[in-house]
């Protein structure tokens, strides 16, 4: 009688669970979730119970134009692309610019045949960006949704993100990082303490120029989110290198990502911290740093 052999275990990779745009159609072809309501024409939010707020991309001739509102009016055939200029988790976002008035907008195009927690963030980020009123945060001017994919008409930031920018100066100086600070918290209207905890992780990683959490510049590959949320949650948090940053960056940083959200300061205690106010009267010229920058149209692709 042959002997038999051990199965070999099998690894089986599970596909995401992806949900069809269908789903979140209405009869008439709009997308609808939650709260939020978007089609070719615009973007509608319901705010209160039987109470619609529209947003509009037409103008406001009085309204500034940097301002939400833009005084001209378009449409996605308005818009001729120039280049791609990056790709997110969400989707691709392109250079475009206006054909008949020149300015230049980044177009964000996201497919929404996406995983539900996914889609449910990017919903949630769209609705927070209409809400927000800090002019520290890139414009979201306009967005539909056709064929199956949200467009969104932002802001064109003509030196990329932060990310882009830590990629070519490997760190960032405290002053400028103090006034960087300064800007995202005094925007905040809201405290919560997970936003502070970015905060201190985002200003963290700026300065030492890698992922906080990261041993060293030359690991090799990123850990899964998995390991990630493991090392956030079971390990202490990462400290600012006292040897080579501030004792008001170190304890700003650490004030931010206390590992009890009951224990981290709040954005008033942040406006008021050491590190903040060191640099506050000092004439911090961003030129410099900005200077030395690639812009994203330069990125090779
Ligand atoms: N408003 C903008 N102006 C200029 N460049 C932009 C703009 N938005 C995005 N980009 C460029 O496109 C890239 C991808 O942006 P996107 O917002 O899709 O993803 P992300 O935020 O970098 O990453 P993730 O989607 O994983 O959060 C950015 O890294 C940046 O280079």
């Amino acid at each position: 009688m042959k002997s038999k052999k051990p199965l070999k275990q099998l690894k089986l990779s599970v596909p995401a669970q992806e949900t069809p745009i269908s789903s979140f159609l209405t009869v008439s072809g709009t997308f609808h979730d939650g709260d939020l309501l978007l089609n070719q024409k615009g973007m509608r939010v319901s705010i209160f119970k039987g109470f619609n707020v529209f947003f509009y991309f037409l103008c406001y001739f009085e309204q500034p134009s940097d301002g939400k509102e833009l005084n001209f009016e378009f449409s996605l055939e308005d818009l001729e692309t120039i280049k791609v200029i990056g790709k997110g988790s969400g989707g691709v976002v392109q250079l475009v610019r206006h054909k008949w008035v020149g300015r230049l907008f980044a177009l964000k195009v996201i497919q929404m045949n996406i995983q539900e927690e996914v889609r449910k963030q990017i919903v949630q980020e769209m609705i927070i960006n209409q809400a927000s009123q800090c002019s520290h945060v890139v414009v979201c001017y306009h967005s539909f949704y056709h064929n199956g994919a949200i467009s969104l008409m932002l802001e064109y930031m003509d030196r990329g993100s932060l990310a882009d920018v830590i990629r070519q100066v490997n760190t960032i100086l405290e002053p400028y990082l103090a006034v960087l600070c300064k800007q995202r918290i005094s925007g905040s209207t809201n405290d919560y303490s997970s936003d502070i905890w970015s905060l201190g992780m985002v200003v963290l990683e700026c300065a030492i120029g890698r992922f906080p959490y990261m041993q060293s510049e030359d690991q090799q590959s990123w850990p899964s989110f998995y390991e990630h949320l493991e090392v956030v949650v079971e390990k202490h948090p990462p400290t600012a290198p006292s040897d080579q940053l501030s004792p008001e960056f170190c304890s700003f940083v650490s004030a931010c990502i206390k590992k009890n959200p009951r224990e981290r300061a709040s954005s008033l205690d942040l406006l008021s911290h050491p590190f903040i106010k060191k640099f506050q009267d000092k004439d911090i010229d961003f030129g410099i740093l900005v200077g030395s920058l690639e812009p994203p149209v330069n990125y090779p692709r």
